[in-house]
């Protein structure tokens, strides 16, 4: 007997009810469950769902576990040494098996340079590439885009520029130039509009709106900072004098165009030294954070830290001694090192430089004793003529290294030979850098966060080469060449599969991230 034959004499004298029922059903629970699919915002027929692996990474360890999604929740993460079965409850199984779970990727330092410069970048190449590389959400750069992020009226054009274009979730830090230092309430507006802290450099920037500011400009804006509980981010180099390094003695106007192609002389431009004052003198305004200091509850965040010498030694102390502070690195200065630049090749070209191959293992130490906080990107493209390709000339070119979508292979391949964990790689990468941001539903795989996570296979490897899809705005990357270790087989933002196995959701679904 078929089953269908069981529940025919049923049906028989109940049709009616059970017709209402079922249409009820349909009406009710229906346009829920597919309300991604008819929007076209996930690639997943469903809201309410598991996804279960042998390695899922978690606050508490990596185990296996099948985590639960309920409209963009995690509404259960439990250990289990099999993946459920179907007839368990209703509910979706999607077995990842040996890959791990973990969550998406959070990149506190991106430059996406929407409105004004989508010919640099853009909120649609940008964040496809961010979710095809597993970060399900990123914060965005005050500059590069034009105007600068630095009022509540250009807080507005970013914000209506991002609307609609995006993948993956996306906050905005505001910019804190001279101008808006001097006049407190145009910072306040900027914060209360909802960018999730400030931004500012201790150095020429290279873009004509956004003004370097000095400690002292920096030292203004704690306290406003500290009403509103954010942090400031930091470029942290001071030109300093550099007539006493022999080769540049006579200034850099004398230099060949041979020397200018080499990595070597572009390096002796920015020493450690920058950093170290920078960061000095940056600390120094820093005790303002302290327990009961005048900007108390504010926070200093030091961005893509290079030097791994006293610039560190400071951070460390100053933490010791309680002041709110923190620092990141990025892949970049962790994967490459400056002997091994080639000649003229100046997609390595970016501020602070990349040191050498010594510098490089010091900052892997600190990364992992914790005396570096996160990564992040520091995704800064440009147009190919203004990284100077042709010419090679590592002073003119444009700095600013193109990596968004490789980030997480990247860490894995070169983290690998430096025993680095899951555990550390989700820590750098989403919990640590969630907590600077403020974003309290990223970050991790746990109870009533945002459903943000990237399945990858750590034992696959891929060779970024021509075959390779790149979905950034231009191709020219330093990872070109490279055989990574980690491929990315899908990323689910709130529960919404944006990227799998090379495909996108239909529609851009990322939600714009204000502080409240
Ligand atoms: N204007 C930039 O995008 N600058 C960036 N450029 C780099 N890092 O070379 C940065 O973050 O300093
Ligand atoms: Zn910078
Ligand atoms: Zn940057």
């Amino acid at each position: 007997m078929e089953p269908a034959d069981i529940f025919r004499p049923i049906l028989r004298g109940w049709s009616l009810p059970l017709l209402i029922f079922a249409v009820g059903y349909v009406l009710m629970g229906m346009p829920r469950m597919d309300n991604q699919v008819r929007e076209g915002c996930s690639l997943l027929n469903h809201d309410h769902f598991v996804v279960y692996s042998r390695r899922v990474v978690t606050p508490n360890g990596v185990y296996p576990a099948s985590v639960e999604v309920n409209e963009g929740r995690i509404v259960s993460v439990i250990r289990r040494r099999e993946a459920p079965k179907k007839g368990e409850g209703e509910v979706h199984v999607l077995n990842y098996e040996n890959a791990v779970i973990m969550p998406g990727l959070v990149d506190v330092h991106v430059h996406l340079d929407e409105p004004g410069r989508a010919e640099w970048e853009g909120f649609k190449t940008g964040t496809r590439a961010a979710a095809a590389g597993g970060i399900t959400t990123l914060v965005d750069m005050p500059l590069n885009n034009f105007p600068s992020t630095t009022t509540k009226e250009y807080f507005k054009m970013k914000k209506d520029a991002a609307k609609g274009n995006i993948s993956v979730d996306v906050g905005f830090w505001g910019g804190l130039v001279p101008e808006n230092a001097a006049n407190l309430t145009i910072l306040d507006e900027l914060l209360s509009s909802g960018a999730l802290g400030l931004k500012s450099f201790m150095c020429p920037s290279g873009i004509n709106d956004f003004p370097m500011t000095t400690a002292s400009h920096i030292q203004d804006a704690l306290p406003v900072l500290a009403k509103y509980g954010r942090p400031i981010l930091v470029h942290a180099e001071v030109e300093q004098p550099l007539e006493d390094i022999p080769l540049l003695a006579n200034g850099v106007e004398g230099l060949s165009q041979d020397s200018r192609r080499l990595y070597s002389t572009y390096l002796s431009t920015r020493p450690p030294t920058w950093e170290q004052e920078a960061v000095r003198q940056l600390l120094e305004v820093a005790k303002d954070t302290k327990t009961g200091g005048r900007a108390e509850g504010a926070h200093v965040h030091v961005v893509h830290l290079s030097d791994a010498g006293d610039t560190l030694q400071f951070i460390k102390k100053a933490k010791e001694e309680g002041l709110h502070v923190s620092v990141e690195t990025c892949p970049h200065y962790l994967a490459f090192a400056s002997e091994e630049i080639g000649e003229g090749d100046t997609r390595f070209k970016c501020a602070p430089p990349v040191r050498n191959a010594v510098n490089r293992e010091k900052l892997w130490e600190a990364l992992k004793d914790g005396s570096i906080d996160m990564l992040s990107s520091d995704h800064s493209p440009a147009p190919p003529e203004m990284k100077e390709f042709e010419s090679g000339d590592f002073l003119k070119a444009w700095g600013g290294i193109s990596s968004l979508q490789f980030m997480l292979p990247v860490t894995w391949t070169a983290g690998r030979s430096h025993g680095v964990t899951l555990e550390q790689m989700s820590r750098w990468w989403s919990s640590n850098p969630a907590k600077l941001a403020n974003l309290d539903r990223k970050g991790s795989i746990q109870f009533g966060k945002d459903a943000d996570l990237v399945i990858w296979d750590p034992e696959e490897s891929y060779v970024i080469d021509e075959n390779h899809t790149i979905y950034h705005r231009h191709k020219a990357t330093p990872y070109a060449g490279w055989t990574l270790s980690g491929r990315v087989i899908t990323t689910f933002v709130r529960g919404q599969q944006v990227f799998r196995e090379g495909e996108f959701s239909e529609k851009r679904c990322g939600m714009r991230l204000f502080a409240l």
